[in-house]
């Protein structure tokens, strides 16, 4: 008889809005255990979760569930790149764009379960300044707005839109200095995001054009609508058509340097300060996915 699998399922028990206690109940009761071996931790802070799925990545694990957001799936990728232990995506996020993307049930019921029958793919990752991420990396406007989200206790998509709006009035176009590939760029920008996966969270398709696999990343540059346009380009992201504005412009590439004034950017939606110099590059089939 062929031994089990083994998943380590990591709980993120402060990500999202929903109640983590029902999650060991439902991998009890809708994983395949006669084909997988199950675990379950909780992280205990920030950067846990990358200890955490090292550890079962050196140990031989089949797979590592990250059940959480978008930065737990960030967290615990960051554990398993360049090692044969899969990713496996329970989102219990707000935003959960990389499981969207992939297509993964956003009920973590209908999630476990399609760890019973699911494959392994390879996909692409990326690093800005050396840190890793999985599906997106932004800064300008989105930056600013994470980082005012990250501070509100309210989770969701209404909150971060209100948000927006307040600060959209307020926001100011910036200057940037693209390389892409060796390719120079020089624009004023609303936004500039460069992407792996094709949305922020929440259905915002900022680059409908982004595929996991393909061994590139979408830089993304969107300039300030007015009000009336701005309503365009809102429906037009939720809409996956965002490339059909003329205020937005993408180009692929593997290799992405930025220059800009500010400091504030966000990875895989956590915000954070870097340097005014971005450089950013894509690491071709690093990480397995189970999806
Ligand atoms: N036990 C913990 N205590 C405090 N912070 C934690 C703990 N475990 C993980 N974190 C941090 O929680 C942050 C948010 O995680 P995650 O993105 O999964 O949830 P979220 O922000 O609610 O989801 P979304 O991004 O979809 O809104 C991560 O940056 C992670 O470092």
């Amino acid at each position: 008889m062929q031994s089990r699998k083994k998943i380590l399922f990591i709980i993120n028990p402060i990500s999202g809005v929903s109640r983590k206690f029902q999650l060991p109940l439902l991998i009890e009761s809708h994983l395949n255990h006669d084909l997988f071996d199950s675990r379950v931790e909780y992280t205990k802070r920030a950067h846990h979760a990358t200890e955490l799925s090292k550890q079962a990545a050196d140990e031989g694990y089949y797979a590592v569930a990250a059940v959480g957001g978008d930065g737990t799936v960030n967290e615990v990728s960051r554990g398993l790149i360049g090692s044969q232990t899969a990713l496996i995506i329970v989102p219990v996020g707000s935003g959960n764009g990389a499981a969207r993307h992939l297509n993964i049930p956003l009920r973590p019921k209908k999630a476990i379960k399609l760890i019973n029958t699911a494959k392994k793919r390879v996909i692409d990752t990326a690093l800005i300044n050396e840190l890793t991420f999985i599906n997106m990396a932004g800064i300008g406007f989105d930056a600013r707005v994470g980082w005012l989200f990250s501070k509100s206790k309210i989770r969701g998509l209404w909150p971060y839109l209100k948000i927006g709006f307040r600060e959209f009035f307020q926001y100011n176009e910036e200057e940037y200095d693209i390389r892409v590939d060796g390719q120079e760029i020089k624009s004023k920008a609303l936004l500039v995001s460069v992407a792996n996966s094709a949305q922020y969270g929440f259905n915002a398709i900022i680059a409908p054009e982004a595929v996991m696999d393909d061994n590139f990343l979408n830089l993304c540059i969107l300039r300030k609508p007015g009000i009336i346009k701005g309503l365009n380009v809102l429906v037009r992201l939720f809409s996956g058509t965002i490339n059909k504005s003329d205020l937005y412009k993408s180009i692929k590439g593997k290799e992405i340097n930025i220059r800009h004034n500010g400091q504030l950017a966000h990875i895989d939606g956590e915000p954070i300060e870097l340097n005014n110099e971005l450089n950013i590059k894509i690491q071709p089939e690093s990480l397995y996915v189970i999806c």
